[in-house]
């Protein structure tokens, strides 16, 4: 076995990427699991944003299929599905389609413009210089991002409820995510599906073809709307699919991805703390000691 292909298979397992895959199968796995986590913690919420997208349009519909089991089994329980644009969203549409097919119990809507301007007008008042204006709208589109998570946050903590997150291996692989924006969540459901699946999974729930087939977007840049992750990427998501499964994918997309992978490993763990010191590792194997 080659370094490449050991390290691929390291990657896809630490992504919880599984060898065989049945929709039906994990669409009952992960309505289950996000049912327990309901039960288990006593919350009574699930709060998920809906952009019109693929990922939030599946684990939206998985969403609202584990609430009504939780209420099934007599547990309160509500999923409040929230639309965020940034001002006018032009696929507003498509999140409008995918809420016809969700079905949410509620749905609560949040302009987040104002607050994601204000923060950048106030930091620029502040003294804040930016390189260009491509760099200013990049870190300005991160802030978007924030904001969504800050709403997401804020109706969770007046509602009892676990803000959902729809990162999945596809988007973890390169980190393709803002860093405590939508990187940020309670549980997060799609863990370990490539993006192929994920649409497999949208596909059986019954999502609309023109939802399960759209190109991903992050839209978060003003100066270049609708942006395609692909493009963002220089990769396609066949290729980050098809690394991740273990099918055949040129030398150059998976050194490309291995070397995404470990330049983004900061955003897939918790903030990075200084060593732990010497002396208190010395009192940990007295007691490891003492106790054994
Ligand atoms: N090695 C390291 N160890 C610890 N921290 C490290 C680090 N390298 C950078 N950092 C820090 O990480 C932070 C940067 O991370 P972050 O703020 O996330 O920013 P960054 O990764 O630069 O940007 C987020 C990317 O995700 C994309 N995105 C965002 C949201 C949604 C989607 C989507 O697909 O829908 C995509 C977005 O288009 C953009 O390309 C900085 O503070 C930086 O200094
Ligand atoms: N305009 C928006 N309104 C509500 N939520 C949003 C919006 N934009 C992004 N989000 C949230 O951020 C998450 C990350 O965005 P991302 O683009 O990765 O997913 P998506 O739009 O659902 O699917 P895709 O990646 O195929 O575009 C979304 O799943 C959604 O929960
Ligand atoms: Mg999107």
């Amino acid at each position: 076995m080659t370094d490449l292909t050991s390290t691929r298979q390291r990657i896809a397992a630490e992504l919880q990427v599984a060898s065989a895959f049945d929709a039906e199968e994990e669409i009952e796995r992960r309505v289950v699991f996000l049912a327990d986590r309901l039960v288990d913690t006593g919350l009574t919420a699930l709060v998920l944003g809906i952009s019109g997208g693929v990922d939030s349009t599946t684990a939206g519909r998985l969403c609202q299929l584990a609430v009504e089991r939780a209420r099934d089994a007599g547990h309160e329980a509500v999923f409040v599905a929230m639309r965020l644009p940034y001002g006018v969203q032009a696929d507003e549409h498509d999140a409008q389609a995918a809420l016809a097919f969700i079905q949410p119990d509620r749905v609560l809507t949040v302009d987040v413009k104002p607050a994601s301007d204000a923060a950048l007008d106030a930091l620029v008042a502040a003294g804040l210089a930016f390189r260009d204006a491509a760099q200013q709208d990049f870190v300005h589109g991160n802030v978007k991002a924030r904001q969504r998570m800050i709403a997401q946050y804020a109706v969770a903590g007046a509602m009892g409820g676990l803000v959902v997150g729809t990162d999945h291996a596809a988007e973890a692989v390169t980190g393709f995510f803002t860093k405590h924006g939508d990187g940020a969540a309670d549980v997060v459901p799609l863990t370990g599906l490539t993006k192929r699946r994920v649409r497999a999974l949208a596909q059986a729930l019954g999502a609309p073809a023109e939802l399960v087939d759209k190109a991903p977007t992050a839209d978060l840049e003003s100066l270049a709307p609708g942006r395609l992750d692909e493009d963002s990427l220089g990769l396609t998501y066949e290729q980050i699919d098809d690394f991740l499964e273990g099918r055949p994918v040129p030398a150059d997309v998976a050194e490309a991805l291995v070397a995404r992978y470990r330049a983004t490993d900061h955003k897939r763990r918790l903030p990075i703390a200084p060593p732990e010191p010497l002396v208190s590792r010395d009192a940990d194997d007295r007691l490891t000691a003492r106790q054994g």
